[in-house]
């Protein structure tokens, strides 16, 4: 079964807009759960210009399901990340002002940083993700570095998808067969969408986790969240 981590990122970013607690981001993970979500995935910034430090203290207590903090491994991340212990932690390598996530780690350059960061996950519990591209190397590079898993970052998929599907699709596949060879669990994530979901699905049923925050809480204004998160996990099933 893959597994739908709903990214809720942009509920805070709408909260934040006014100030106060509409939405309230705990009570949208307690629904999105309830409408049959199977993780809810968080991306605290430093700037928090929406998840906050508190809200990850907030959402730990609520969250019943499993729970997904991703950033970049700076000590004050790391040290949060190891007081509130989820589930999983996915290691990102943005810079602090960066826009959105736009690219995978480069895990050769940095294997002695993720090494070092990774063991003091894998020693606490912490179930660890490392954000990477379809590269070869980087994927045996982050098997070395002792990851559990690796989430490929699938925003060139969504791009290329909609002009060819399978020469989108290629990359991934190639990818997805490599991790699972190295016996490493396999996450997706960034700009999938109900358009492109399920073709990445049939074509690596294998992947553990797809998390999905952008397009869904957008399609969540036309459909409500309840039928929208029906509609996400349909496309993990057929
Ligand atoms: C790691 C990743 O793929 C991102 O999609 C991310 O979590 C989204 O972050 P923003 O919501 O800040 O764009
Ligand atoms: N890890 C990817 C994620 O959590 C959500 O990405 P997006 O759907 O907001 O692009």
């Amino acid at each position: 079964m893959t597994k739908l981590s709903v990214n809720i990122n942009k509920v805070a970013t709408l909260r934040n807009s006014r100030g106060g607690n509409v939405p309230n981001v705990v009570q949208v993970a307690k629904d999105c759960e309830r409408f049959g979500a199977d993780g809810i995935t968080i991306h605290p910034r430093p700037d928090e210009r929406h998840i906050t430090r508190k809200d990850v203290f907030d959402l730990r207590p609520i969250i019943t399901t499993e729970f997904n903090i991703e950033g970049y491994p700076s000590r004050d991340f790391i040290d949060l990340v190891l007081s509130v212990k989820p589930h999983q932690v996915t290691l990102v390598p943005d810079s602090p002002d960066q826009l959105t996530s736009n690219a995978g780690w480069n895990t050769k350059e940095h294997q002695a940083f993720l090494r070092e960061v990774l063991d003091e996950f894998n020693t606490a519990g912490i179930r660890t993700s490392v954000f990477i591209e379809t590269d070869k190397e980087m994927i045996e590079y982050a098997a070395k570095a002792g990851a559990d898993r690796v989430e490929l970052y699938t925003e060139p998929y969504a791009l290329n998808y909609p002009t060819d599907p399978a020469t989108a699709a290629a990359p991934f596949i190639e990818a997805a067969k490599l991790v699972k060879s190295l016996g490493m669990g396999l996450n997706a994530g960034h700009d999938l969408n109900l358009e492109n979901l399920n073709y990445l699905y049939n074509n690596i049923p294998w992947l553990d986790e797809v998390s999905i925050g952008h397009a869904l809480i957008s399609d969540a204004l036309y459909l409500g969240l309840e039928k929208t998160i029906q509609e996400y996990k349909k496309c993990l099933s057929e």
